[in-house]
Order: structure tokens, then C-alpha cells, then sequence
């Protein structure tokens, strides 16, 4: 059985592709510090309660676990806490990042997949956002995701090491058969806000600035349902495990929709015409992320399966409901 040690592996995002490595007979290993994971969110697998700050612990666990691949998920992900709090981000996303590649190094694993962002780019002028452009990040938590593909770069050129870094654009939505879904209390992520306010677990919510250069004046992000990012992954470990060399690739529809959209689109779906007040912009948010993903489908045979936000909110929703 082909093995994979999964950092992060009882997040959200992490927690799907678990599921599908797991349906797909792959052996997994999560290594997850549950800080803001959920040990019921890993379907498949051993979980191991390990902190990838702790270079002794992981390596440990690794060594043990003997892998075939690594896939990174472990992180500090929130764009505005990033901005209050940069050395969090730096010490988590960068020196944590360096430990796992450290441990890999100590225990002869060589393929590696990284949870890289569209918050590399920063605010770029043209859109949509090929790979090939500029790496440009305006906030600490794109910055540090941007120093690890560099140092996944460098290290790939020293030693027999090959990676592919996935850069998600807005990753949403909830495993379709129901199982799984986003479980942070404190989430902060619009389609989860939205759900949230229209089950009433939020009295409201709030559209964070209305006078970007966007045509309604609220930002614009590509929104990409999790299974079919879970996808990219298992295509991703593929390409890597038969041979394929280091490479970046968008993960995200090519689709935009703004904030208003979004919020319009979840009180259709839900049926409830949930509260939403207008606030001022967030720090560090960029007008427009929008992905070109022709590298992904072209390379690695990517075939997503719910681009369609109607879709990507009802299994928000449907997930919301059930935990509630
Ligand atoms: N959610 C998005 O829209 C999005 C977009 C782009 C990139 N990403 C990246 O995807 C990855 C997963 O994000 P998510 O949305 O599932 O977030 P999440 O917070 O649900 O998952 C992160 C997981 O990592 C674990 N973790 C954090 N720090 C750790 C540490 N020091 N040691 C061990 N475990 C630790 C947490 O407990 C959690 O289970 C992150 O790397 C994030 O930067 C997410
Ligand atoms: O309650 C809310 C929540 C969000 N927004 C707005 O909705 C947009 C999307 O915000 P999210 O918080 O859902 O996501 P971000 O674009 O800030 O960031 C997410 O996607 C990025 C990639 O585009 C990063 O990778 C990051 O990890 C991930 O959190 C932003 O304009 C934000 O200001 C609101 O108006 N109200």
C-alpha cells in the first residue's frame, strides 16, 4: 500500500482528501496538533496528536510511518489575523513547513505536496492568475506561503526532492454525501458565514468593504468546491508518484463571483433572508483573485465536478444544518 503522512489532516480541507485517499486505498497518516482540527473529521487512517513546531515529534512519527509522500496541510490560515499577528504566521507556516521537509529529509521521503494560496499573488492588475506571474503577496500569511515555495524550490534543486504546490483560490463547501464539513467554531470564511447567519447560529453578518474597483464595489474571489480540490490532490500525489517533476498549479474554477453575489446567491439557496450589515474593508484583502486553470487540467488531467456556487452552498448548508 502506497503511504501518505498528511499534516493538517483533521482541518477541513484536509480532512476530505484524507477521504479520498482513504476510499482510494491509500494508507494515511494525520499528523495534527488539533488546535484547529477535529479528530472526528479524519474518516480513514491513524491520527497522531503532534505539533510540526516539535522537529523531535514529527520526525519521529515519521521515521516510524515510513512514507511514500508527504502532504502539507498544517497551517495558520486567517488573512487578517496574519496582519495583527505576523510572527504566528511566520513561525507556523515557515518554520513549521521547514521542520516537515527537515523530517522528510531525516527519514528519505522525497515527494511533497504543499497547501500554497492564491494570496501569493498580492493584487495583481491583470486577471485571470496564471503560475507563471509574479509573486507579489500584501499580507504576512500570503507572504509565508510564498517563502515556503521558494525554499521548496531551492531545496529541490539540492537533493533528490520533487513537490507540487497547489495554489488554492476560495476553497468552500462541504463533502457532498454529508459526512464531513467545516467544524471551527470561529471559521470566518464568507460562504460559512452565510450559512451560519441563515441557520441562526449568527445574528448577522457583515460585507466587508463596499468601494473596491470591482463592479458592485465588494471583492471578487474564485470559489472552488473542497472535493473537487480533493481531487487535485490525489491527481497531484499521481503525477509525483510516477515521476512527475517539481510544479505549481492553480486550483480554482476561472469563474469569479463577489461578496454581494455570494451573499445573494446563499439567501436563494437557503431560502432565508438572513441580516447582513455593510462594514468597512478588512486589512489585507485584495479586490480580485481569480484563477487561470489551464495548467492544471491540461498536466495533471484535472475534471472538476461542482463548478457550480449554487451547489458549493447547499453542501455548506446542508452540512451547517446537521451539526447544528
Ligand atoms: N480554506 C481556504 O480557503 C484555503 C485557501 C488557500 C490555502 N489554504 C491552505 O490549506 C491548508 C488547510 O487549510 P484549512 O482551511 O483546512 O484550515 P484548518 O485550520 O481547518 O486546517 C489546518 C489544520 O492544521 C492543523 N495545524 C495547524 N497548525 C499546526 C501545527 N503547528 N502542528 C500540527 N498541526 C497543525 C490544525 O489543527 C488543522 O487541523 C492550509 O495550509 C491553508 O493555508 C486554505
Ligand atoms: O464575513 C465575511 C467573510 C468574508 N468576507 C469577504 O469575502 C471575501 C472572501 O473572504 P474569505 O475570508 O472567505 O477568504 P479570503 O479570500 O480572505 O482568504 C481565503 O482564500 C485565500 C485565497 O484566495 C487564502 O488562501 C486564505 O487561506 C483563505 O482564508 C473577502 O473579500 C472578505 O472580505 C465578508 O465580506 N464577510
Amino acid at each position: 500500500m502506497t503511504k501518505i503522512f498528511v499534516t493538517g489532516g483533521a482541518g477541513y480541507i484536509g480532512s476530505h482528501v484524507v477521504k479520498l485517499l482513504g476510499q482510494k486505498g491509500y494508507e494515511v497518516m494525520v499528523y495534527d496538533n488539533l488546535s484547529t482540527g477535529n479528530q472526528d473529521s479524519v474518516l480513514y487512517g491513524k491520527l497522531m496528536k503532534g505539533d510540526i513546531l516539535d522537529f523531535e515529534s514529527i520526525k519521529t512519527a515519521m521515521a516510524d510511518f515510513q512514507p511514500d509522500a508527504v502532504m502539507h496541510f498544517a497551517a495558520k490560515i486567517i488573512v487578517p489575523e496574519s496582519v495583527a499577528e505576523p510572527l504566528k504566521y511566520y513561525e507556523n507556516n515557515v518554520y513549521g513547513a521547514v521542520n516537515v521537509i527537515k523530517a522528510m529529509k531525516e527519514c528519505k521521503a522525497d515527494k511533497f505536496i504543499f497547501s500554497s494560496t492564491a494570496a501569493v499573488y498580492g493584487e495583481p492588475k491583470e486577471m485571470p492568475l496564471s503560475e507563471d506571474m509574479p509573486l507579489s503577496p500584501v499580507n504576512p500569511y500570503g507572504r509565508s506561503k510564498a517563502m515556503v515555495e521558494r525554499v521548496l524550490e531551492d531545496f529541490s534543486k539540492a537533493r533528490d526532492f520533487r513537490y507540487v504546490s497547489l495554489r488554492y483560490f476560495n476553497v468552500a463547501g462541504a463533502d457532498p454525501e454529508g459526512r464531513i464539513g467545516e467544524t471551527k467554531k470561529d471559521a470566518t470564511h464568507l460562504i460559512t458565514m452565510c450559512v451560519r447567519t441563515a441557520c441562526g447560529k449568527r445574528d448577522k453578518m457583515y460585507v466587508y468593504g463596499t468601494d473596491y474597483p470591482t463592479p458592485d464595489g465588494t471583492c471578487i474571489r474564485d470559489y472552488i468546491h473542497v472535493m473537487d480540490l480533493a481531487d487535485a490532490h490525489v491527481l497531484a500525489l499521481e503525477y509525483l508518484l510516477e515521476g512527475g517533476k517539481g510544479d505549481v498549479f492553480n486550483c480554482g474554477y476561472g469563474q469569479g463571483y463577489s461578496v454581494q453575489q455570494v451573499v445573494d446567491a446563499a439567501k436563494r439557496v437557503t431560502g432565508v433572508g438572513f441580516p447582513v450589515e455593510y462594514a468597512p474593508r478588512r486589512p489585507g484583502d485584495p479586490p480580485e483573485l481569480v484563477a487561470d486553470s489551464t495548467k492544471i487540467k491540461q498536466k495533471l488531467g484535472w475534471k472538476p465536478k461542482y463548478n457550480d456556487l449554487g451547489f458549493i452552498i447547499k453542501t455548506a448548508w446542508e452540512w451547517e444544518k446537521k451539526i447544528l
